[in-house]
């Protein structure tokens, strides 16, 4: 068995969790409230921002041309490609550019977002892979299993977010970082490999948490006046 087939068998609950949670359920439908998906939006393009570091880290550690070509062609597709879905839907909801830029990131986002920059900046090529590849490979799946409900690659609002993500082009990226976290496996010792199953574990969990927390639209604590 490839090292992420063995990943997603073994935490199959945690990831499976993210196919069923109610935002991308009803994302799917359609029914998603466009207020939840807005704050989604602007947390999103956020952690794009930190996310397309972790590609220029990947640049930095790999250590052959191809790799590092890649990784500097991945940066550039997350901040002109990716986030331009972002943008346009910022747009349909009258959010400026600055104003995106100017937001500020949820608990979550800034916890997930430096969780895994912490990774890639301390760890090696491998764990910094283990730390993107849910991302990647989550969001094709998930892009996939809308696609297939009748109606919504075709929905007149969120059938532009299903098209994108079940694009060849987002497969071809989720696949690049599954064959790179299959090759960087070889070879290492069962406490390398524990603890690249560990840091996919933890960005498996924050996924989840992202679309729990736009679906409740968390933000910080209210501060109260106390005597
Ligand atoms: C919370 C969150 N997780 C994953 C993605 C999806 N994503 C991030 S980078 C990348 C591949 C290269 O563009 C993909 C598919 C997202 N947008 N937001």
């Amino acid at each position: 068995m490839k090292f992420t087939e063995h990943l997603v068998d073994k935490y199959k609950r945690e990831w499976r969790q993210n196919f069923t949670h109610p935002f991308v359920q009803e994302l799917g439908s359609g029914t998603l409230d466009k207020e939840k998906f807005r704050f989604y939006m602007i947390q999103d393009y956020l952690y794009l921002i930190d996310y397309a570091r972790l590609f220029a880290l990947g640049a930095m550690k790999a250590d052959d041309l191809a790799t590092m070509g890649k990784f500097a062609a991945l940066l550039d597709s997350t901040l002109s490609g990716e986030m331009s879905l972002h943008r346009t839907y910022a747009a349909q909801f009258g959010i400026s550019r600055q104003e995106l830029e100017e937001a500020k990131p949820s608990p979550v986002t800034l916890a997930y977002s430096h969780y895994m920059l912490h990774v890639a900046q301390k760890g090696t090529l491998a764990e910094l892979t283990a730390a993107l590849l849910p991302c990647a490979w989550s969001y094709w799946e998930i892009g996939k299993e809308l696609n297939a409900i009748p109606g919504a690659a075709d929905h007149e609002f969120y059938g532009e977010w299903v098209r994108s993500y079940s694009s060849d082009e987002f497969g071809s990226h989720a696949l690049w970082c599954i064959e790179l976290m299959d090759r960087l496996a070889e070879g290492k010792s069962d406490a390398e490999l524990a603890r690249l199953e560990e840091i996919f574990l933890n960005t498996t969990r924050y996924e989840y948490m992202f679309w729990d927390m736009s679906y409740n639209g968390q933000m910080w604590p209210e501060a109260t006046d106390s005597k």
